[in-house]
């Protein structure tokens, strides 16, 4: 089945409460950030704390990410040494700029990898593109490494580095969503949209959700729990969208058996990308948990 990266909870890596606590609101994924949400002051005791975290407690299943500082910083080395012996499920590389920037980071954790004794390949990778120059390389990056499962935006510095602020309908934005969503599906890895940062206004919040997902991205990194609900409720397929899929799948299953791969269902034209979508809706379906009886697929 395939696995659901709708959500993933950016948690403080120097927050001793929020990361404890992390799983219980039942994101898709939890992200610890040992980068701009911890000062510098705060850094190796963030790093400390989110090895002993991931070292001692059970997160119950809920896939681990930690963004670890860029290697143009003085602690983006020592926190790949410290999440390697750690081991989250995924190192997130933050403002990622070119290929090269992956390559060195994997370089780095094959080698702590070996080092430490933990299977070579354990540890998964992404990376977030956050500035121009990672958008304009965005393929090279979402194809640098078999370790990567997925590319995300990062909105906030990337429209700082663009000269500009973020607007509601996130126009200034449209083009680097476009760009990472297409390399990522080129690269047949994830897409991850960016952050929301006016936690409290749920309308635009919704809005943005939905637009995310009509462009095609598999989810949206988020920085409060009250976020998480509302990304799983709009990914999740409505019961009009599950029915109809059922119906084009059999529509299609009986045109066959006429030799036909082609037939009109209330109107509209059923082919291949069509049923391949309805097929989408029902493995969304299952995944999300809603129950389909195997006759029905
Ligand atoms: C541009 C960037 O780089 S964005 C990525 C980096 N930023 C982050 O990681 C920020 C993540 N988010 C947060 O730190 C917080 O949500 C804040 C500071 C924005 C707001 O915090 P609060 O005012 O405490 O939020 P709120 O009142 O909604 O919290 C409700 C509960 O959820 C918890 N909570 C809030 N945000 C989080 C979170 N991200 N992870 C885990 N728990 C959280 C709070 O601890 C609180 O728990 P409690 O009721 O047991 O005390
Ligand atoms: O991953 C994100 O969306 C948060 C972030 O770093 C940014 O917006 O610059
Ligand atoms: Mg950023």
């Amino acid at each position: 089945m395939e696995k659901l990266r709708r959500t993933m909870l950016y948690v403080p890596g120097n927050n001793a409460g929020m990361v404890k606590d992390a799983h219980i609101y039942r994101s898709d994924s939890v992200m610890f950030d040992l980068e701009d949400s911890v000062s510098l002051t705060e850094k190796d005791s963030a790093r400390l704390l989110i090895f002993n975290a991931l070292k001692t407690l059970d997160y119950e299943g809920i896939e681990t990410v930690v963004r670890i500082n860029g290697l143009d910083t003085p602690f983006g080395e020592d926190d790949i040494k410290a999440m390697v012996r750690a081991r989250p499920d995924i190192i997130r590389i933050p403002k990622a700029e070119t290929a090269d920037d992956i390559l060195e980071v994997e370089k780095l954790i094959e080698r702590e990898e070996k080092a430490a004794g933990v299977e070579p390949g354990t540890i998964k990778m992404m990376a977030a593109i956050e500035g121009p120059l990672g958008v304009i390389n965005a393929y090279q990056i979402a194809t640098a490494s078999r370790r990567l499962v997925g590319i995300a935006l990062g909105a906030e510095d990337y429209v700082t580095n663009m000269k500009t602020k973020r607007s509601p309908e996130g126009t200034e934005i449209l083009y680097a969503r476009s760009a990472i969503v297409t390399a990522a599906r080129a690269a047949g890895i994830y897409a991850l949209d960016t952050v929301y940062s006016d936690i409290n206004n749920e309308e635009g919040f919704i809005e943005e959700v939905k637009l995310i997902k009509q462009l095609g991205f598999d989810g949206k990194s988020v920085i409060s729990p009250r976020q998480i609900a509302p990304v799983h409720r709009i990914y999740t397929p409505e019961q009009k969208e599950i029915d109809f899929a059922v119906r084009v799948i059999a529509a299609i299953a009986e045109a066959e058996e006429k030799g036909s791969g082609v037939i009109s269902l209330d109107g509209k034209m059923v082919d291949k990308p069509i049923v391949d979508r309805a097929q989408r809706v029902l493995a969304m379906a299952k995944a999300s948990g809603i129950l389909i009886s195997e006759d029905e697929i």
